[in-house]
């Protein structure tokens, strides 16, 4: 039976192009839409498994980069890839196939180049479900990195400070994630499962790499970062308002340290397709779990935070890479 989808454009089209037992088109010219489109449109079979290789070989044959890892810039650290060296830079709006960034502190570039001599891809802005892509979108590049040869995930991200111990400014290592999202059946591994991405039920209990968490500690030990370092657990909520006090309570109370609106469903589809995942946020503000505060959050603050530090956060980022780059040697 065919299904009726509505695209982001109001626009309706009929399914029966589809294969029904896969995640593929037949007709691999078939696009998804180009701009932000309501979650309702066909979670998981947007993007197949030739769509993303279409856009790797896109990307491969405009660079001779041949990264092993792939950053992800969060809000206000996209600063991060303008330090690479003889840089390919590809708009999203020139990358076949790719959805375009809506958020301001979001370049919206996919960057390849050299980190002090060392070869990454850097998302310079990502995509959010607030935006209005579903989350398999969202998470759908880090299967490009996976493409192109990444063997590690560095996923950043800008959050709110919910331990109270946590200042603005503070960088905390994503030890673990809580999938509020998941919790209401949401997930970018939702649909039908394409084997060669990866397994139906993917592990999720080591989602940040325990080796990769203790090099970012002795690495902030050996940056004298250490008074500025967390390690927490993480969740992302679908935004984009930020959020109200009683669920802000509730968080705390379930061991959640910082909240934001991204990177989880990026780190499942990275586990999902094996990328070894290294995640840490920038501390932007603190969330307000009382009432009579006159503080409120907003993204300039959250942007102009992230630009601040955007010197600390390029080095702890070059030597995470440098360390990364070493494990992968090594192994070699
Ligand atoms: O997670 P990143 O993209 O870093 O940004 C965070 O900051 C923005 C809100 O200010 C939201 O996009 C939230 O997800
Ligand atoms: N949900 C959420 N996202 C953020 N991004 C930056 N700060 C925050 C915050 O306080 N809450």
């Amino acid at each position: 039976m065919s299904q009726i989808i509505i695209n982001g454009n109001g626009n309706h089209y009929d399914d029966s192009h589809k294969i029904k037992n896969g995640n593929s088109y037949k007709n691999n010219n078939s696009s998804p839409p180009r701009t932000a489109s309501p979650i309702f449109s066909y979670v998981n079979e947007n993007y197949s498994y030739e769509i993303i290789d279409n856009i790797k070989n896109y990307l491969m044959a405009r660079t001779k980069i041949r990264p092993k890892i792939g950053i992800i810039c969060g809000t206000g650290l996209g600063h991060l890839a303008e330090n690479l060296t003889e840089a390919d830079s590809f708009p999203y709006e020139e990358i076949p196939n790719f959805p375009v960034s809506t958020v301001a502190g979001h370049a919206g570039r996919m960057v390849f180049g050299y980190l002090n001599g060392i070869e990454v891809m850097c998302m310079q802005g990502r995509f959010h479900y607030y935006e209005g892509y579903a989350l398999s979108t969202c998470s759908m590049p880090v299967r490009v990195m996976k493409f192109c040869g990444c063997t590690h995930l560095i996923a950043t991200n800008a959050a709110g400070g919910l331990n109270s111990s946590y200042n603005v400014g503070d960088i905390m290592i994503v030890k673990d994630h809580i999938n509020i999202m998941g919790f209401a059946g949401n997930s970018p591994l939702q649909g039908p499962n394409d084997h060669r991405f990866g397994p139906r039920f993917p592990p999720m209990n080591k989602a940040y790499d325990p080796e990769l968490i203790d090099i970012a500690l002795r690495l902030s030990k050996e940056m004298k970062m250490e008074s500025e370092t967390r390690c927490g657990v993480y969740t992302c909520v679908g935004g984009p308002n930020y959020e109200t006090v009683a669920e802000l309570r509730m968080w705390k109370i379930l061991g959640v340290d910082a909240v934001g609106m991204s990177t989880v469903h990026e780190v499942i589809t990275a586990r999902h397709c094996n990328l070894k995942v290294f995640g840490f946020s920038l501390i932007t503000n603190k969330c307000e779990t009382e009432y009579d505060t006159h503080e409120e959050t907003n993204h300039d603050d959250v942007v102009t935070i992230g630009q601040r530090r955007q010197a600390k956060i390029t080095n702890f980022v070059t030597r995470m890479v440098e360390e990364i780059n070493n494990l992968i040697i090594n192994c070699q």
